[in-house]
């Protein structure tokens, strides 16, 4: 059964990359089924308002809690006989950080749900109502450390890290090996013909075809690069033999 993903935005335009490429060539093949949806179709008034000032005053909106709570019942309703209840994830600069492991749970779901926020934010009771009344699993995840306009940037980002996860969605060419911070480690230098190119040459290793001599050079390169451009991934579990980070 296809892997369902939800979206509700005031942009949908924004999701429209989801359509292209693998995630899109996914869906034409049964394996992702992505719907998204207009938040203000879940408003009643002529100007189709979605947010308002906030309570205890401060600087710009909060988005409402009424479109939000509809938008949710259309998506729990929609197709939905045997009455699943989707995770629910909303980007947040203050979520849980979403990582590699985080990407491999969520791509593990059968139904998930995200709900892109704008202005600054969504009003709290939202979350409450989608816990306690509606049962749903909520988990507020944040792409890095930086703070974007909305969440939409943040789940075309996420549903490219989880549907590439799931079964199928990337050909045996793409491997799924070796990729860096699966293992915790960056990923080598990697090269293609031509063997000479500008002056520059493709390390003779890779050329030897002595392939024992080629994962050692290779994984030399992986701490070498971690050490050098993160060294919060190193840990001891990559010390070599000597216990020391065998880094040259
Ligand atoms: N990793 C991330 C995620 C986000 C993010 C996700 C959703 C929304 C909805 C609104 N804003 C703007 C905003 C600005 C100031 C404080 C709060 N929110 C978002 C920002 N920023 N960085």
């Amino acid at each position: 059964p296809a892997m369902r993903l939800d979206v509700v935005s005031i942009f949908p335009d924004y999701l429209a990359p989801l359509e292209l490429s693998l995630i899109g060539k996914a869906r034409e093949d049964g394996l992702l089924d992505v719907r998204v949806h207009d938040l203000r179709d879940f408003t009643h008034d002529r100007h189709r308002t979605v947010d308002d000032t906030p309570y205890g005053g401060g600087a710009g909106m909060v988005m409402k809690p009424q479109p939000w709570s509809e938008a949710l019942d259309h998506v729990l309703a929609l197709d939905n006989p045997s009455g699943a209840r989707p995770h629910l994830v909303v980007p947040g600069p203050g979520g849980q950080p979403f990582t590699q492991a985080l990407a491999r749970q969520l791509a593990l779901e059968p139904w998930l749900a995200f709900a892109c926020g704008r202005y600054e934010g969504i009003d709290e009771r939202v979350y409450d109502h989608a816990r306690e009344d509606l049962g749903l699993e909520v988990s507020v995840v944040s792409l890095g450390d930086y703070v974007l306009n909305g969440g939409e940037v943040a789940v075309l980002a996420m549903v490219e890290a989880i549907g590439r996860l799931v079964p199928g969605v990337i050909g045996n060419a793409e491997s799924l090996v070796e990729e860096s911070h699966e293992d915790g480690l960056l990923e080598y230098p990697i090269y293609t013909k031509p063997s000479s190119w500008n002056g520059r040459e493709v390390p003779p290793v890779l050329l030897s075809g002595n392939h024992g001599a080629i994962a050692a050079w290779r994984h030399e390169q992986r701490l070498a690069r971690t050490a050098a451009r993160r060294p919060d991934l190193l840990h001891a579990s990559h010390a070599g033999p000597h216990g020391d980070l065998e880094i040259s």
